[in-house]
């Protein structure tokens, strides 16, 4: 394509281009973006404006942008094996090799993998391994999944189900049968008068309400994300995760942690599951596996569950085109060797997490500011008009995306999910870009105020 300036990029994008969770006309009214360039964790957009990409992409690009080594190992395994599949009996080097360093860097007790091409993809696959090790077990009515109402688990018909999100669950009359929604620990909107230490209890033990409502025999898994991402980045209360354990070794269910954004070094830890001491029977995973450089996700399977697939199972009637694509592959254990040989998850952990949770906190200060949550490099700011009621402006989301606005017109990207600010930037972010990006937060939520007349 001969090089177009932003208003011709614009006008096509308009005229051929579907946006994901996008209301299309309004968009084409406004105008998109063109992001065209990126390098550490600043994105350039077609006009030239650099903005510090406190999102990572999409809580993806866990080792920043521009590195070279990953756009080489792509283009020689396209040179070399631009695609093969995994289905007829064959396999390929990239694929058993991401498969055995996957193994190494999740707990121990997780020594497979099944591939795919996204985490919604990933969710797809946990829902048919699940239904399918219950089959096996002679258990064929153990079938129902419960997840939290407001996580996200992806847009596929079975992920959108397993996910909480009513306004996803309006557009095709999901969830799709056998999937529940259990209260999530969400204490800043939902805690009222209780602490969050009491909070946390009475949202976990909603999974034993409903076990016994349902029945343990029909219940087939518990599906949670460590911290959920998209809902806000709601960190449950410290007695939260304890209790769900307590609960799980009761009954005998399946414990699904979908660590599509807590993997691969979010929270200081290799998995969110590492941080809380959970252990997972399944793990989906995408994002951070490739950075996004290149798109890939994957179940990794827990011994239970794996050694009935594989000793009893017979065909598992299922998987993807690019189930382990080479490239994909290639550039995914690339990734993950410099994730693990430069120390990246060791300094998140040690260094630049709790630095960026206390320069973070220092915005607690602020007269929008309701609450700061936040775990490593995963962050949350609750904005709103009385910090002791805790309670949002009217018309509830616009300050949100009007605080989000100011942050891209003033070279910050942060995310709004309502009326709640949330980072997640690359994990290479050093203490110097940590002190940029909370001062330019600080700069947006003083503009967003101003605006609002708070200030
Ligand atoms: C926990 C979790 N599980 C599954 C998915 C689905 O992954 P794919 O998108 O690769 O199918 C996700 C994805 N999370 C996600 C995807 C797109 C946008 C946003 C946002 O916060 O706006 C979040 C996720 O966060």
């Amino acid at each position: 394509m001969k090089a177009l300036d932003t208003a011709q990029l614009q006008a096509l994008d308009r005229e051929h281009h579907l946006h994901p969770f996008t209301d299309f006309k309004q968009l084409g009214e406004e105008g998109t973006r063109v992001i065209e360039r990126a390098e550490g964790i600043y994105l350039w957009d077609s006009n030239g404006n650099k903005m510090l990409d406190a999102m990572a992409g999409l809580w993806c690009v866990n080792i920043g942008y521009g590195r070279k080594e990953l756009a080489e190992v792509a283009y020689e395994q396209m040179q070399q094996l631009p695609f093969y599949n995994a289905f007829f009996k064959t396999t390929h080097p990239p694929a058993i090799d991401l498969a055995k360093l996957i193994s190494e860097v999740t707990p121990a007790h997780m020594n497979h993998v099944f591939f795919c091409g996204s985490g919604s993809e990933a969710n797809d696959t946990v829902f048919r391994m699940v239904r399918r090790y219950w089959d096996l077990k002679g258990k064929p009515n153990k079938k129902t999944f419960i997840s939290r109402i407001n996580a996200y688990h992806g847009s596929t018909v079975a992920g959108a189900s397993l996910g909480g999100m009513g306004y996803m669950h309006e557009q095709g009359d999901l969830p799709i049968p056998g999937i529940v929604h259990i209260a999530q620990p969400y204490w800043f909107k939902e805690g009222g008068d209780l602490s969050p230490e009491e909070f946390g209890i009475k949202a976990a033990q909603a999974l034993e309400e409903k076990i016994l409502e349902l029945g343990e025999d029909s219940v087939a898994a518990f599906i949670a994300e460590p911290i959920q991402g998209a809902g806000g980045v709601i960190v449950p209360p410290e007695t939260y995760w304890p209790e769900i354990k307590r609960i799980l070794d009761k009954y005998d269910i399946l414990l699904v942690v979908d660590e599509v954004i807590c993997g691969f070094g979010r929270t200081g830890h290799w998995f969110g599951s590492d941080y809380y001491g959970l252990k997972p029977d399944l793990m989906p995973i995408a994002k951070g596996l490739s950075s996004g450089y290149l798109p890939i996700g994957g179940v990794v399977v827990g011994e239970r569950v794996a050694e009935t697939l594989i000793e009893e199972g017979g065909d598992f009637n299922h998987g993807y085109t690019y189930s382990g694509h080479p490239v994909s592959a290639a550039v995914a254990a690339a990734n993950i060797r410099i994730l693990r040989d430069e120390g990246i998850v060791d300094r998140v952990r040690e260094e630049t997490g709790p630095y960026l949770q206390k320069r973070w906190r220092e915005l607690a200060d602020h007269p929008l500011v309701g609450e700061v949550r936040g775990v490593g490099l995963v962050g949350a700011l609750e904005l709103t008009n009385d910090k002791a009621a805790r309670t949002r402006f009217d018309d509830k989301g616009s300050t949100g995306t009007l605080c989000r606005d100011f942050c891209f017109n003033n070279g910050l990207v942060m995310r709004a999910t309502g009326d709640t600010m949330i980072i997640s930037p690359p994990l290479v972010i050093t203490k110097e870009e940590i002190d940029e990006l909370v001062e330019k937060a600080r700069y947006c939520l003083d503009l967003t105020a101003k605006e609002l007349g708070v200030i």
